[in-house]
């Protein structure tokens, strides 16, 4: 079942478009990258689904129902999770309080998953009363990780998780996303640079140029380093 679809979607920040006609389809239980150089419009493509930016033109349907109009607390209620570029935590929230934060996008009578965040990070529940700030970098996109799973999403959009992340603990934040695919059933779209994470990470992949999508990757196309390579900022 097709959990998210954008079609023909033209957005921008003023009167001149940074996406133009994108098209795209997410079925349930998917990871989806979505890959390309700086200043292509990922991050836009992300603002966008969330309901931060409205488009010009087309329509943006998210299960079953047509969200173009709505506000983006609508949209979070409605189950789209999202991890901005960077993280947004509160670095003078503790852990616990920053964790709590996830809770205000709950629809009433959701469930919030405190256990399954600490069971997946339970580096969290260690440093529960730490501040958020003092947390090192994956750990603080593992925070931020756990904060969107309280909210309880069906889709969670995830921009550069690998950014700002030591590479030995990068692989671990795949890995978790994995997890939480496979034991939570959350659908994933996410945004990287990362060759390791998106390899680790996708199971398909858009590639985008200049605000519009270019091509889709395979899982075998994403394997073979020279197909994705040239959509990548190396
Ligand atoms: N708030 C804004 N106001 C105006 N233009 C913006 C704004 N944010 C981004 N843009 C422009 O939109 C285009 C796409 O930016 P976007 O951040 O979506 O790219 P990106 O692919 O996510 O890049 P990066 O990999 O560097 O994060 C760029 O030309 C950028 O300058």
């Amino acid at each position: 079942m097709t959990v998210l679809s954008l079609d023909g979607v033209t957005v921008g920040y003023g009167p001149t478009p940074v996406l133009r006609e994108i098209d795209l389809a997410i079925e349930r239980g998917e990871i989806v990258g979505v890959v390309g150089k700086n200043g292509v419009g990922k991050t836009t493509l992300m603002k966008t689904v969330i309901g931060l930016l409205e488009p010009t033109s087309g329509s943006i349907t998210y299960d079953g129902r047509d969200v173009t109009g709505l506000a983006a607390d609508d949209r979070a209620r409605s189950g789209i999770g999202y991890i901005p570029q960077g993280r947004d935590i509160f670095p003078d929230l503790t852990v616990e309080q920053n964790l709590r934060m996830g809770e205000h996008v709950n629809a009433d009578g959701a469930v919030t998953r405190y256990e399954e965040v600490y069971d997946l990070f339970p580096v969290l529940e260690e440093r529960a009363g730490q501040d958020g700030g003092t947390l090192s970098g994956g750990q603080q996109q593992m925070l931020a990780i756990g904060r969107a799973l309280v909210g309880d999403p069906d889709l969670l959009l995830l921009d550069e998780p690998s950014e700002g992340v030591q590479p030995s603990i990068v692989d671990q934040i795949s890995e978790d996303m994995r997890a939480i695919n496979d034991e939570l059933g959350t659908t994933v779209l996410f945004v990287e640079q990362n060759l390791g994470v998106i390899q680790e990470m996708a199971d398909r992949c858009y590639a985008m140029e200049r605000g519009t999508i270019v091509d889709e990757l395979t899982s075998e196309e994403i394997a073979d380093e020279d197909a994705i390579a040239s959509h990548l900022a190396i």
